[in-house]
């Protein structure tokens, strides 16, 4: 079956084909390559970077300090210039866009969530290419989601599309970093994201881009989870995209578990920032990971931070490793005193009842991959 809706997300690797500035002409290819899956009929959602590599052209400011002001700055004046370029790029081949500029604040609440997905929905119906970027000017380290490979796979997420494309300027995905490693070989499936699989993953050295392939196999773990698959490419391979839509052995190619997250377990994954963390005894630790229950007061050591009811929570085993990532039915000041505690307690120590279930299953996404481990995307 061919794909209904694909993310593509271009690097600034890409756009800039290795200079510092866009490279126009290649914009014009990658859009008619786009537009042409348009006309087969595929939706195409664009994730672009690019914004602080077209502000430094347009300004000619080559130096600036790598300081968040200046990123800011280049952010508000690159990001113009680069939607400026591609509603022109696109208007080639007949096709308006629409831009969404996103931060992880836009993601945090369900609502706002869906509504992201609603306005890229909308906007495919009337035939026009979503471009979506983070909005960097207002966007603080708090609030970021911070690189444009885990923004892209956030957008397949809410979007529901069947495919994500990351186009970058390797060919994949490779057993070493190609820079460095002139023998590093492509690897060309992968089936499952692991440790191993992670160390392979460097940094960006690419000067403007942000993350490396690091972000790009947090993206694709994101997205494989939600039942997106995943491929990783050169932007720069003829005919990538074409190629990619009809299923041609390109780059790296994730395939996507078989049983996906639900919709709202897939927000609560990567929407929200979580707002504290509870400590759970060795048999609440197997009664979520292993018996696949919901998270009952007994099994509470501790409750850490200050939080209302129905805010997003990390349970942890003893030692602090993160296992899960949950929905709590009652607020810290409540916490401190069932935790611990018999449900039939809970009346009885806090004068109202809002169930047994501290964190319930369905409002429960367990942490099996390392890389949610201690880091800002589970937080
Ligand atoms: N195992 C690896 N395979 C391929 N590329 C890698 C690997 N480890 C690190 N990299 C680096 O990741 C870079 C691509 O990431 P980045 O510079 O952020 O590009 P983009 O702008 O496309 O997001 C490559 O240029 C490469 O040097
Ligand atoms: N939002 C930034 C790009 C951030 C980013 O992730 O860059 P890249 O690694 O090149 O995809 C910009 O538009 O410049």
């Amino acid at each position: 079956m061919s794909y209904q809706r694909v993310v593509v997300k271009l690097g600034t690797s890409v756009l800039t084909s290795g200079s510092n500035k866009l490279d126009k002409a290649h914009m014009v290819e990658l859009a008619r390559q786009m537009s042409a899956l348009v006309r087969s009929g595929v939706e195409v959602v664009l994730c672009t970077s690019g914004a602080i590599a077209a502000g430094r052209e347009h300004l000619q400011y080559p130096e600036l300090p790598d300081d968040m002001p200046n990123k800011q700055l280049l952010a508000a004046v690159g990001q113009s210039q680069l939607i400026l370029a591609w509603s022109e790029v696109f208007s080639i081949y007949g096709l308006h866009v629409g831009q969404l500029l996103l931060t992880g604040a836009d993601l945090h609440d369900l609502e706002r969530y869906m509504n992201a997905g609603d306005t890229i929905n909308v906007l495919l119906e009337n035939n026009i290419i979503p471009i979506i970027n983070e909005n960097d000017a207002v966007a603080t380290s708090e609030i970021k989601v911070g690189d444009n490979d885990n923004l892209s796979a956030r957008a397949a997420l809410l979007c529901e599309a069947d495919l994500l494309v990351l186009l970058t300027d390797q060919k994949g995905l490779f057993d070493a970093d190609p820079r460095s490693n002139p023998n590093a070989k492509l690897i060309t499936t992968v089936a499952t994201i692991d440790d191993n699989l992670r160390q392979l993953a460097g940094g960006a050295v690419s000067g403007l881009g942000t993350g490396g392939m690091a972000t790009k196999l947090e993206a694709a773990d994101i997205a494989k989870r939600a039942g997106v698959e995943v491929v990783i490419a050169s932007g720069h391979h003829p005919e990538v995209l074409t190629k990619i839509a009809k299923k041609e052995a390109i780059g790296t190619h994730f395939s996507a578990i078989k049983n996906p997250l639900s919709y709202r377990k897939q927000w609560i994954l990567v929407g929200p920032a979580t707002e504290g963390r509870f400590k759970l005894d060795d048999g609440a630790c197997h009664a979520v990971v292993e018996t696949g229950s919901s998270l009952l007061p007994k099994g509470i050591v501790s409750v850490e931070g200050e939080f209302e009811r129905g805010a997003i929570v990390l349970l942890t085993d003893q030692s602090g490793n993160e296992i899960a990532k949950g929905l709590s039915r009652y607020c810290s000041r409540a916490l401190k005193l069932i935790a611990g505690k018999h449900s039939n307690q809970i009346e009885e120590l806090i004068g109202y009842d809002y169930g047994a279930s501290i964190v319930h299953r369905n409002d429960m996404v367990l942490l099996d991959c390392e890389q949610f481990k201690g880091s800002k995307h589970a937080s």
